[in-house]
């Protein structure tokens, strides 16, 4: 299959990836959260992103969400420079994310919740509304109830559509989380650690969720995640991140066998012991 885009006059030629970092370096004041990091991730990847606490993940995906601007470098995203782009731009040309700490409306109904992640999907106005409500806007508003109940379905939240997100256990929040920027129609979507403080049968749901929507939905993810079984047993590719550089990138089982990767997790001392 040619997964390639850009091709000259149609074909599979050369081309550049969906999501692509040039040198992206990020400061703040004294300290270097992210170091010249170079990354390439094509269109239909489960692309992850490993490395010990405080190595630049987040601040790595909060670069290619645009929460923040890196101090050296360039983002590129669908062929276009998104380096200096607002986040709420950056969504509108599809890039959704979820975040390490919950960030749902507690006090809204879990319907709620995912219609928000919709609003720049909807192309009637006040007064395209009003002069068309039989036709467009009606039209439309179903369409989005449609796609909806789709991902309430595939993510099986049914059950909890009406419950108040705020008073959901935790497995179920990060699931409506999910569903929230899936609504988005991603192409490429940004989970912060979806796993963290689920148990094992939580986890196990998530992952299948997870390559689902990149298998089925042909959805591009880039995952942050400490669960290194998970990891390497779903992602195409990994780049480890350790002090805001990368230390290495490639298939699971060569990275995780990279002696800098173990050298990263384990320690000199303990690398030797091993
Ligand atoms: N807003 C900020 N202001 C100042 N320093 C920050 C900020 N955000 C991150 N840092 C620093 O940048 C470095 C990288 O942090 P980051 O949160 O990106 O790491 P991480 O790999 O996601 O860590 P963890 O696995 O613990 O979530 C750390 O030294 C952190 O203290």
């Amino acid at each position: 299959m040619c997964r390639l885009r850009g091709g000259i006059g149609g074909g599979c030629a050369v081309t550049s990836p969906l999501l692509e970092l040039s040198n992206v370096s990020l400061q703040f004041g004294g300290v270097t959260a992210l170091s010249e990091v170079d990354l390439g991730v094509e269109e239909g990847e489960l692309y992850s992103i490993i490395g010990p606490n405080g190595a630049g993940k987040t601040s790595l995906l909060n670069c290619i969400s645009g929460r923040y601007f890196p101090t050296f470098g360039t983002i590129s995203f669908d062929g276009r420079d998104i380096t200096r782009l607002r986040t709420d731009k950056r969504a509108a040309i599809g890039i959704g994310r979820t975040f390490q700490n919950l960030a749902l409306f507690g006090h809204m109904s879990v319907i709620d919740n995912i219609l928000v992640g919709r609003h720049h999907l909807v192309r009637n106005n006040f007064l395209t509304g009003s002069l068309y409500w039989i036709g467009g806007a009606q039209k439309e508003e179903l369409e989005q109830r449609r796609e909806i109940e789709e991902i309430i379905d595939f993510l099986e939240i049914q059950h909890i559509r009406h419950a108040t997100a705020g008073t959901l256990p935790y497995g179920l929040r990060k699931r409506v989380e999910l569903a929230r920027a899936v609504a988005l129609k991603p192409k490429l979507l940004l989970l912060d650690e979806p796993m963290a403080g689920m148990n094992l049968e939580e986890k196990m749901d998530m992952a299948r969720y997870i390559v689902d929507l990149n298998d089925e939905w042909g959805i591009t993810i880039i995952m942050i995640e400490h669960d290194m079984a998970v990891v390497t047993d779903i992602s195409s590719r990994i780049t480890v991140l350790d002090f805001g550089k990368k230390i290495a990138e490639g298939v699971p089982e060569e990275v995780m066998a990279h002696p800098d990767v173990q050298r990263a997790y384990l320690g000199d001392d303990e690398l030797e012991e091993a």
